[in-house]
């Protein structure tokens, strides 16, 4: 950040002399031709030499206390980030402490005060201003979740900790009774429950030793080495937005017994269930090849998922998934600021879900940013609003809170659920990493008391972490996402990542080939550009005119069916003479 001074260049001013050579021949030529005395010349040799000796000098302590003061000022920036850390550490050490603390009720819930919150009942406006209120309206979960009157009401909430293995991807705790029946005729597949064990060693690099040379270039195109990828391509990361689908089958059953309210409450719970993976993960997925795709086919969470890199500049991802009377798809692009120390991603795309009942609800991500690229431990947060749009009587209103350095309870999420008039019926809590809760009615509006939080319900809880941690911190879901089952790899397209030989490599932790790969497809890659120019299009979904999204066209399974992948190239294999680039 700073530029750094080599020490040679430190000279002291003892070491004047030997730093500067003065000629005074010049000046003693002239003096002579002017007939001067020899012992004049001599002197104002002496003259010029003390003067300009002096004036070195002077420069010389200059020079030395710009490079005191730089040196002051790096050292301040990393002590500045160190306590960052420090706090960010100690918030989150705290916020893990449940149940330590215990606080009165009036002083629990003063973070919440109810006069802010009507923005909550504005009509809709895209463009409103959503910043300047948000300190505000967020009270203390933390302290809500620790409360003995929540504690009696949820007492089963801790239960699937101790809970069996296999039970953990369907859990009941907490949930309404009627609605333990969903999902539960699914088969059970045998997945994997770790990772193969590394091969080598790995080594360590610093990001920032790889991000100083990449400054200004667009931080996406920025090749890294395989030590900061996770065995991951984005293709099966969208997929992990899908490990709580049991939160639309629910919704789905809601809406069909009627309960429309429930089936909004389930589908913002699963809106925000999707960010709980992100937690403790920093390393970059694999960017897909174009072309490349993933099937997901999990009869177990009764649903398929199919993702496609349908678009390289700008990078663009489909996907589609069928599920027990539901269909979900998305497309998303993200535009990335890059502002030093972090980086802010900023989702582009809407993400539509549609019941069989012809109910649909669409919302868009908000923002993430990733903090820590220079000093400390990368983390990152997500922020802003998101508003899940129904065809039917509610549309919801999510807000996410930023996280300051601060931030005792980082990571909160709030929200309402309104009817078409504008009217708040159900308000939601909780947090992005943890678990969500509903309480009915307006709670945070003008004039209400908090007490009926003790009233709150659960809505969603996030899976306990893996039996065998990974260097990546996947959750037990992402440890299953790039498994070869018995018999899948010969069903497989050509372009599945699973395929994909680096972040195979990576997976087994084969660093060096996993590079090399790297490199040899990263370098394919580059015909990418050329490849769309000429023309390409995506296999397996389409661009709708009218909406600007890419839409499935279906096909894929019916092929898979039949084994017949014709048009499906062999986008990891070596390039074809005819295809290279040769500039
Ligand atoms: C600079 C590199 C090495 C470090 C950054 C790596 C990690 C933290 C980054 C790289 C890509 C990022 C993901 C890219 C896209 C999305 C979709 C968005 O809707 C939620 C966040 C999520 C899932 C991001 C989470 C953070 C992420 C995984």
């Amino acid at each position: 950040m700073f530029p750094r001074m080599s020490t040679s260049e430190m000279v002291g001013p003892g070491d004047t002399a030997a730093a500067v050579a003065v000629s005074t021949e010049r000046l003693r030529l002239r003096l002579q031709q002017e007939g001067v005395s020899e012992a004049a010349i001599a002197d104002s040799e002496r003259i010029v030499r003390t003067e300009f000796e002096v004036l070195h000098k002077q420069l010389m302590l200059l020079k030395q206390k710009q490079t005191l003061l730089l040196d002051t000022l790096r050292q301040l920036e990393t002590e500045k980030v160190d306590l960052e850390n420090t706090l960010v550490d100690e918030s989150q050490r705290q916020s893990k402490e449940y149940g330590s603390t215990s606080r009165s009720k009036n002083e629990k819930y003063s973070e919440g005060s109810a006069s802010e919150s009507d923005d909550y009942n504005e009509p809709q406006d895209p463009a409103e201003d959503e910043t300047d209120d948000d300190e505000n309206i967020y009270f203390d979960t933390r302290d809500f979740l620790s409360s003995s009157s929540f504690k009696s009401s949820g007492s089963d909430f801790q239960r699937s900790e101790a809970g069996s293995d296999d039970e953990d991807d369907y859990p009941m705790d907490g949930i309404d009774t009627s609605m333990k029946s969903v999902g539960i005729s699914y088969p059970y597949v045998r997945r994997r429950k770790k990772l193969p064990d590394p091969v080598e060693k790995e080594k360590g690099v610093s990001l920032w030793s790889m991000i100083k040379d990449n400054i200004g270039k667009d931080l996406t195109k920025v090749c890294l080495p395989v030590y900061f990828n996770e065995p991951l391509s984005s293709l099966q990361k969208c997929f992990e937005d899908l490990e709580y689908s049991y939160l639309i089958d629910r919704a789905y059953e809601w809406g069909k017994r009627g309960n429309s309210l429930m089936r909004i409450l389930s589908v913002a719970a699963f809106a925000v269930s999707g960010y709980a993976s992100t937690d403790g993960r920093s390393c970059k997925p694999f960017n897909p090849l174009l072309g490349e795709t993933y099937e997901a086919d999990y009869p177990d969470k009764g649903l398929r998922f199919f993702s496609e890199k349908v678009s390289h500049h700008p990078m663009v991802v489909a996907c589609h998934c069928e599920g027990t009377g539901w269909r979900f798809w998305a497309d998303s692009n993200l535009k990335s600021k890059f502002w030093g120390r972090s980086i802010q991603l900023d989702p582009v795309g809407v993400l539509t879900l549609e019941f069989e009942d012809g109910e649909v609800f669409q919302w868009s991500k908000v923002t993430t940013s990733i903090y820590n690229l220079i000093l400390g431990k990368l983390y990152c947060d997500h922020y802003g609003t998101m508003r899940i749009q129904g065809n039917n009587e509610y549309s919801c209103k999510l807000k996410f809170k930023e996280q300051s350095i601060i931030d005792r309870n980082p990571h909160q999420v709030q929200g309402v659920v309104q009817d078409r008039s504008g009217r708040t019926v159900a308000t939601l809590f909780g947090k992005w990493d943890e678990s969500m809760h509903y309480v009915m009615g307006d709670c945070f509006g003008k004039g209400k008391g908090s007490e009926n939080l003790s009233e709150a319900h659960l809505l969603w809880k996030r899976s306990r972490p893996p039996k065998f941690p990974t260097r990546y911190n996947f959750t037990r879901f992402a440890i299953t996402l790039n498994e070869l089952t018995p018999g899948l790899k010969e069903k497989l397209p050509p372009t599945d990542s699973r395929l994909r030989p680096d972040q195979r490599c990576l997976e087994n932790g084969e660093y060096e080939r996993a590079n090399a790969e790297k490199l040899r497809l990263e370098q394919r890659q580059r015909q990418a550009r050329k490849m769309q120019e000429s023309g390409w299009k995506p296999r397996w979904f389409a661009k709708d005119k009218a909406t600007d999204t890419y839409r499935y066209i279906g096909g894929y399974w019916e092929s898979r069916e039949k084994g017949s992948w014709e048009g499906c190239p062999d986008i990891f294999g070596q390039v074809p003479n005819d295809l290279m680039i040769t500039d």
